[in-house]
C-alpha cells in the first residue's frame, strides 16, 4: 500500500497543476470576454456549454466520474460567465436597467392612492409615510391601485406586500410582474387587531366574522376559539368594518384596526386579538415611474427559470459570488405553466454599485424575463 504522506504529494502535484491550468482557462475566457463585448455577443452560449458537457463527460472512463466531469465543468463554465460579466461591467457596457437615480422622492402635492376605504392599514402606512396632510384617496382593490397608477392618475400607491405572521401578499407580487410600475419605499407598521361590533354586541350573538383573509389569518388562534362563527373575506379590513355598520346586525363582526372600528361606529369587543404580538405588516410605496434612490440600500427583482435541476441553485450563485446579502426568496405559479416558477427576492445593494450590475448582467442572461422591481 503506498503511504498516505505519498499519495498526499501526488494529490498536491496534480492540484497545482489544475489551478495553473484553470487560471490559463480563465485567461481566455477574459479574452473570450472582450471578443464579446466587440461583436455584441452574449456572454452565455447554451449551446457551447451543452456541446462541452457532452464531449468532456464521454472522455470519462466510467458513470461516476462522468457526473463529477459534468458538475466540475458546469462550475468551470458558469466562473468564466462571472468573469466576463465583471469585463463587461468595467468596460462600460450598460445593462437594460435604465433606472434613474435620484436624490429624493417628490412627495410635495403628489396624489396618493391606497386599497380599501378610510381606516384601512394601507391608509395607516400611507399617512406614516407622507404625513397626515397628504392628497389620498382610496380604490376598491390592489389591480385598480396598479392601474391608477400606470394611468397617471395618482403618484404613488401603497400597497401591503408581507405581514410578520401571514406571509407573502401574493397578489401584490403577481401586479409588480403585470404592472410597469416600480417600488421606491418601504414602511413597516405593527398591525394590531380589534374585534368590533355594532355598540352593545356581546361575543356570544356573534355568528359571522368579516375581515380580510389576511386579517383572520392573523388572528387564526382567537376565531378558532369561536369556531361556530363563520368566516367571510373581504377585500379590505376597513371594508369588513364598513359592512357591519351598513347591515346593522349584531350577530357579525369585523377584524379591523382600532381606527377603523371608530370610524365605522363600532365598538371594540376585543382588542389585541392578532396570534403574534409583534404582528406587523411591510408596505411598499409603488410608483409609475422608473427611478431609484441614490442612496437606496435594498433591491427586489423577480425571474423565472427553467424547470431543471439546479437552475436556482446557479442563480443564485451570482449572489454569493458578487458578495450580496439576499435577505428574501419567495415564489409565486407562473399563470399557464403548471410547476413552474418565478421567484422574488430582495437583496442588499444600489443599482450603481458594481457587485449588483455583475449580478444582474449575470441572472439577466442565465434566467428568464428578469424584472427589476425596484431600489429603495
Ligand atoms: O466559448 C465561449 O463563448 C466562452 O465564453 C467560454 C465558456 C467556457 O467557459 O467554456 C463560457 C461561457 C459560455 O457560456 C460558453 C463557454
Amino acid at each position: 500500500m503506498i503511504p498516505l504522506s505519498e499519495i498526499r504529494e501526488q494529490l498536491d502535484e496534480i492540484d497545482s497543476q489544475i489551478v495553473r491550468l484553470y487560471e490559463k482557462r480563465m485567461e481566455l475566457c477574459a479574452e473570450v470576454g472582450l471578443t464579446k463585448i466587440a461583436s455584441g455577443k452574449k456572454v452565455y452560449d447554451k449551446e457551447r456549454e451543452m456541446q462541452k458537457l457532452a464531449t468532456l463527460s464521454q472522455m470519462a472512463s466510467n458513470e461516476f466520474n462522468q457526473r463529477g466531469i459534468t458538475e466540475l465543468y458546469e462550475q468551470l463554465m458558469a466562473m468564466s460567465r462571472k468573469l466576463q460579466y465583471q469585463i463587461l461591467t468595467e468596460h462600460g457596457v450598460i445593462g437594460k436597467t435604465a433606472f434613474i437615480g435620484i436624490d429624493s422622492l417628490d412627495k410635495k402635492g403628489a396624489r396618493l392612492v391606497f386599497q380599501g376605504v378610510e381606516g384601512a392599514y394601507s391608509q395607516a402606512a400611507l399617512h406614516s409615510y407622507f404625513g397626515e396632510e397628504c392628497d389620498s384617496f382610496h380604490v376598491q382593490t390592489f389591480r385598480d391601485a396598479m392601474e391608477t397608477l400606470e394611468d397617471g392618475l395618482a403618484d404613488y400607491a401603497v400597497l401591503p406586500i408581507e405581514n410578520s405572521s401571514a406571509g407573502a401578499v401574493s397578489q401584490v407580487y403577481d401586479l409588480l410582474v403585470e404592472f410597469e410600475n416600480h417600488i421606491v419605499g418601504e414602511i413597516v407598521l405593527p398591525i394590531r387587531h380589534m374585534l368590533a361590533g355594532l355598540p352593545g354586541t356581546k361575543i356570544e350573538e356573534i355568528e359571522c366574522v368579516y375581515s380580510h383573509p389576511q386579517g383572520l389569518m392573523q388572528s387564526a388562534r382567537f376565531l378558532d376559539e369561536h369556531r361556530n362563527w363563520q368566516q367571510i373575506s373581504v377585500a379590505n379590513t376597513a371594508i369588513a368594518a364598513q359592512k357591519v355598520l351598513k347591515e346593522q346586525k349584531k350577530t357579525q363582526a369585523a377584524v379591523c384596526s382600532e381606527y377603523a372600528a371608530k370610524i365605522h361606529h363600532l365598538e371594540i369587543l376585543k382588542e389585541g386579538i392578532n396570534d403574534n404580538s409583534n404582528n406587523s405588516t411591510r408596505f411598499i410605496i409603488v410608483s409609475n415611474q422608473k427611478v431609484y434612490l441614490k442612496q437606496a440600500g435594498k433591491i427586489s427583482i423577480c425571474f423565472e427559470i427553467p424547470h431543471e435541476s439546479g437552475s436556482l441553485y446557479h442563480i443564485l450563485s451570482h449572489f454569493i459570488y458578487n458578495n450580496l446579502n439576499m435577505t428574501k426568496i419567495e415564489s409565486r405559479p407562473i399563470e399557464g405553466r403548471t410547476w413552474e416558477y418565478r421567484f422574488f427576492v430582495d437583496f442588499e445593494g444600489n443599482l450603481n454599485d458594481a457587485a449588483v450590475k455583475n449580478a444582474i448582467r449575470g441572472i439577466r442572461e442565465e434566467a428568464r424575463n428578469l424584472k427589476i422591481l425596484g431600489n429603495y
